[in-house]
């Protein structure tokens, strides 16, 4: 049966061979295993296998015999251990031997962030792993390791701060990472991703401690199912892309805007429940046109400017290919952050061939579309009638018939009769809309009088000011209340706390694709669906409008909260899956009867495993 929920592997069945196990855990070292187990989610031998076992026999062949070793496991007198592989008496100019160390016990599972458990391994996990001394005698609860990095997280005044922290226990304690997100999402989602994720990127260079995710530049062309292969992972059912050229509304950050799959991924697990082995968060470094990461020197990108044309097409395509190549048909590639002008081309170019979808387009010019064919589908007029109730605006003003010449190809099907207008406070005085939505990058384009002419023709103008980060908001929560006198219906973006105006609390909700894109992805995989079918995308927007309660609503909420969203997920997931049975675009068999069932059991749960 196919299973998401965590994985069998169990320290026991994994033969390790490490430098410190040899000092550290028996005196009397054994042979080195004669089986080496590379370590795959499943705890079944992978693809690794055979270089583990190279290694093991250059190890062997390499290595002095048991007495050498014997004499080795004493320490030496200033309390070092002796270079047994002389790799420190080693020259400069000398070559040394890289050993590859699998995590069996001991100080290796430490510092492993996939298996440690920190100060929450027990008596007699210490005892079977060697963990002896290594810890300080307490044991404690996963709950209170929760209580107590919450309660240093409070501690940081500066959100990069609180990033960073999240980051280094990602590194550290991967099963803690995800407690702490799934138990606190609504606190720690802007620490991890937007708004705080976005000054990450930014200043990715000058924070950057471990790598995270995998980079695949230029350098890497022609060779790139070999860089897949680096991967330690090879259960991969996720990849997260990016090109860095469009970070949230922050621009070009070329090979900085990791931060993003990173994120984005850390959602998919955490609300998605998705695990953590089966995401891959991938950046793709074709250069940057940002003049100041350029001179930067602590970018660590390519320092050229952006391939265009022909050269960004190969990299772009042999990625894909490798990707299909490396890990099957029902890879789910998410595009990210990609600039409109490539974003279009992938998605229409590998939709047909790939199990990939953009969630930034897809809810862009897209969330034009999706709403014309959900009225279509509502109301059974065609699509083309449904077009014309929704008018778009774009930096030269409303899209407009006169204008289809010179049109960007996804908005000509916008352009709707009318005259010329040149700005939003005009295109909105005259169309009247009942919904206002941002999505244009561009802070504070919901100016006092855009906000009063919402409010002069709607008792509850519904004003959604998507742009992130929060810099580039079209307008805060505080504004839109102020300026509409409390009856707008507003959401954002990025999250803003609640709002006291005259006297009443007035809390926002947060419209981000962060509601949908875990539990598509979960219910893409739980179905094995080979391709994301528009329908399926109309399908999760439904199953969340239905998860908000009257309640939310009289309390001016169109999205439900967040911490409910494990549970919105599973909800979404089954409403995805069975639309992909219904289109036969699903390729697990038989289909499950309790689908928001199945799609519950199968996802990641956080809590610690018990080691034999
Ligand atoms: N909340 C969420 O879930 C999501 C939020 N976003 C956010 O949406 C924003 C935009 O992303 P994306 O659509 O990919 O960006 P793009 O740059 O592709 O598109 C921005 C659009 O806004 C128009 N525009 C720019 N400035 C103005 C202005 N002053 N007045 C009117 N129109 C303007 C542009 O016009 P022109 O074409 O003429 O240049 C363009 O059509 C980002 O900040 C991103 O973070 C994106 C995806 C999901
Ligand atoms: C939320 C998101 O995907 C964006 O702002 O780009
Ligand atoms: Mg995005």
């Amino acid at each position: 049966m196919f299973s998401l929920n965590g994985s069998n592997f169990m320290n026991n069945s994994v033969y390790g061979v490490s430098k410190t196990l040899t000092h550290s855990a028996h005196r009397k070292i054994s042979p080195p295993p004669l089986v080496a187990a590379a370590v795959s989610s499943n705890g079944k031998q992978g693809d690794g296998a055979v270089l583990m076992e190279n290694t093991l026999k250059e190890m062997r062949e390499n290595a002095p015999t048991s007495s050498v070793i014997e004499k080795d496991s004493i320490s030496t007198v200033d309390g070092g251990v002796e270079d047994v592989y002389g790799e420190d008496s080693a020259t400069e100019d000398q070559y040394i031997t890289p050993w590859t160390v699998t995590v069996a016990s001991g100080y290796p599972l430490l510092r492993d962030p996939h298996h440690n458990k920190g100060l929450a391994f027990n008596e007699k996990e210490r005892d079977a792993h060697f963990l002896r001394g290594l810890l300080p005698p307490v044991v404690v609860s996963q709950d209170l390791q929760v209580k107590k990095m919450m309660r240093n997280m409070r501690q940081y005044q500066v959100p990069l701060q609180r990033y960073m922290a999240m980051m280094d226990l990602q590194e550290r304690n991967e099963r803690l990472f995800y407690k702490l997100l799934i138990d606190n999402v609504e606190e720690l989602l802007p620490v991890v991703y937007t708004p705080t994720v976005g000054e990450a990127c930014q200043k990715y260079g000058s924070i950057f401690r471990q790598p995270q995710g995998l980079f695949i530049s230029l350098k890497e062309k022609g060779r790139i199912l070999e860089v897949l292969k680096n991967w330690p992972e090879k259960k991969i059912q996720v990849i997260v892309v990016t090109d860095g050229e469009r970070i949230l509304g922050l621009g070009d950050l070329g090979c900085q805007g990791m931060g993003i799959p990173v994120g984005k991924l850390s959602l998919y697990t955490a609300l998605g429940g998705i695990r953590p082995s089966a995401c891959l968060p991938v950046t793709i470094d074709v250069g940057t046109n940002n003049e100041q990461l350029l001179n930067d020197e602590f970018y660590i990108g390519l320092r050229r400017r952006r391939a265009t044309g022909q050269e960004y097409a190969e990299l772009l395509d042999e990625f894909m290919s490798a990707v299909k190549q490396n890990y099957g048909e029902k890879v789910l590639v998410q595009f990210e952050d990609f600039a409109n002008h490539n974003a279009f081309d992938l998605l229409a170019k590998y939709g047909s061939t790939h199990l990939v979808f953009n969630d930034d387009i897809q809810a862009g010019t897209g969330i034009a579309e999706l709403i014309a064919l959900e009225i279509s589908k509502q109301t059974g007029a065609p699509l083309e009638e449904t077009r014309k109730k929704i008018w778009l605006v774009d930096s030269k003003g409303l899209i407009v018939r006169s204008r289809l010449e010179s049109l960007q190809h996804f908005k000509k099907p916008w352009a709707h009769e009318h005259e010329p207008v040149k700005n939003l406070l005009d295109a909105v005085n005259a169309i009247k809309p009942t919904v206002l939505i941002g999505s244009s990058g561009a802070g504070r384009t919901f100016t006092k009088e855009v906000v009063e002419a919402m409010a002069s023709f709607n008792e509850k103008p519904v004003i959604l000011a998507l742009s992130n980060p929060t810099s580039q908001s079209e307008c805060t929560a505080e504004e839109a209340y102020k300026w509409s006198e409390g009856q707008a219906v507003f959401a954002s973006g990025s999250p803003f706390s609640p709002i006291e105006y005259n006297g009443k609390f007035y809390a926002s909700g947060q419209a981000n694709n962060a509601y949908i894109f875990p539990g598509l992805g979960l219910g893409l995989i739980i179905s094995g669906a080979i391709r994301v079918h528009d329908d399926m995308l109309l399908a999760a927007s439904e199953a969340l409008a239905e998860q908000v309660s009257q309640e939310n609503l009289d309390n001016g909420l169109i999205y439900p909260p967040f911490s409910n969203i494990r549970k919105i997920s599973a909800q979404i997931a089954a409403r995805v899956a069975a639309k992909a049975y219904e289109l036969g675009l699903a390729t697990r068999l038989p289909q499950p009867d309790n689908l928001v069932a199945y799609a519950e059991s199968c996802m990641y749960s956080p809590n610690y495993r018990n080691y034999r």
